[in-house]
């Protein structure tokens, strides 16, 4: 997508060096674009887990782009490379389903072929995620469109949980795809943006990204949606996801359920944006199955922004000596999710339509 008129993809080879690897370093914005200059597997390690680079298919992009790099330095280092990248984070499932596909594009070629193997493959997973979610917004599209059917010359306001922007992702993002190509398309779109704390991805990322896309969008507080919704101001909630159970259980960012519950009860649709990626067959009651990643209580009790000066500061906001407890993600159970809207079209969130819909999955 584009900043300041400028094209990027989220991960990229160094069209100067031809090997090491570009990613932004999302931990510095809104306030600054920095792009990181990655060389080795152990700085896309990092990269992941401290959250400079972030979100479901892109982290599994990174990770391949990680494997690459290590295949550069140690080809016969594959096995403990991927099982490194694969423990930065637990819960979103394109990091293994990445790390997966690295390792049977390489193991069984000898080391002398791997590097040039493993970029190619990062390449083809970077280039599947960006023609995915391209597809994910053309088949989300039409949600928007009937909503602005039935308001002629009203805005389609869509409420979005977290950051599943071009951001999330190789390129289009999933949940904001589909806005992406409404707004193009000339539709009256408005987004609520929920900041979502405690990391603020909404706030400081899909802010970033509607603002530079010329989206209109307002940002609120995580827990006025369930307000909106009762007083009508929302159509259609449209957030990404990290993992897909074969139920259609979905676990996503820490206040997607909840979202969740206030547009079950308010009579909202409510819609999952996911790429294939992100499918896991291997589980099927999210609740009790998908890992969820507790991060550190910092994120909690402090906050980072500029100050009036200009400067980027971080502050406690939580009393002093409170501990703080931060699950990263949290699981809404398939009943409350109107439908998934996938690269191959939109589908209810149950184990028949999802298996119909992907019947190569084991
Ligand atoms: C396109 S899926 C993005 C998904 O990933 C985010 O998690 P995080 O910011 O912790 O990487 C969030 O759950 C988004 O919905």
């Amino acid at each position: 997508m584009k900043i300041d008129g400028i094209w990027y993809r989220s991960v990229r080879v160094d069209a100067d060096d031809g090997w090491s690897v570009r990613m932004l370093d999302q931990t510095k914005l809104p306030w600054h674009v920095e792009w990181l200059r990655l060389t080795d597997e152990a700085q896309v390690a990092h990269a992941i887990r401290s959250m400079q680079t972030r979100g479901a298919p892109l982290i599994g992009a990174a990770a391949a782009y990680g494997v690459a790099l290590a295949m550069r330095r140690d080809p016969a280092a594959l096995e403990a490379v991927c099982a490194k990248l694969a423990a930065t984070r637990p819960t979103a499932i394109n990091l293994r389903w990445a790390i997966e596909r690295m390792l049977a594009a390489l193991r069984s070629l000898p080391e002398a072929a791997r590097a040039a193997a493993a970029y190619a493959e990062a390449a083809a997973i970077a280039e599947d995620d960006a023609a995915t979610c391209e597809a994910i917004g053309r088949h989300g599209l039409p949600l928007l469109q009937a909503i602005a059917a039935r308001k002629p010359n009203q805005p389609v306001n869509v409420l979005t949980h977290c950051n599943a922007g071009w951001l999330a992702t190789v390129d289009w993002g999933t949940a904001l795809a589909p806005i992406y190509m409404a707004h193009d398309a000339g539709l009256p779109i408005h987004v609520w943006v929920d900041e979502t704390r405690p990391r603020n991805q909404g706030a400081a990322l899909t802010a970033f990204e509607l603002g530079a896309h010329g989206v209109p969008h307002t940002v609120i507080a995580d827990n006025a949606g369930g307000h909106l919704m009762q007083h009508g101001e929302v159509d259609i909630v449209i957030v990404g996801t990290d993992r897909v159970t074969r139920n259609g259980d979905v676990a996503n960012k820490i206040g997607t359920y909840l979202k969740a519950l206030a547009a079950q009860d308010n009579g909202v649709p409510f819609w999952v944006a996911l790429p294939h990626s992100t499918l896991d067959m291997r589980v099927a009651d999210g609740v009790t199955e998908i890992p969820i990643e507790e991060r550190s209580q910092s994120e909690v009790t402090d906050l980072t922004g500029r100050t009036k000066d200009g400067r980027i500061e971080t502050i406690r906001v939580v009393a002093e000596h409170s501990p703080a407890a931060n699950p990263a993600f949290d699981v809404t159970p398939a009943r409350l999710v109107t439908g998934l809207i996938t690269e191959r079209g939109r589908i209810a969130a149950t184990a028949e339509a999802i298996a119909a819909m992907y019947p190569e999955k084991p």
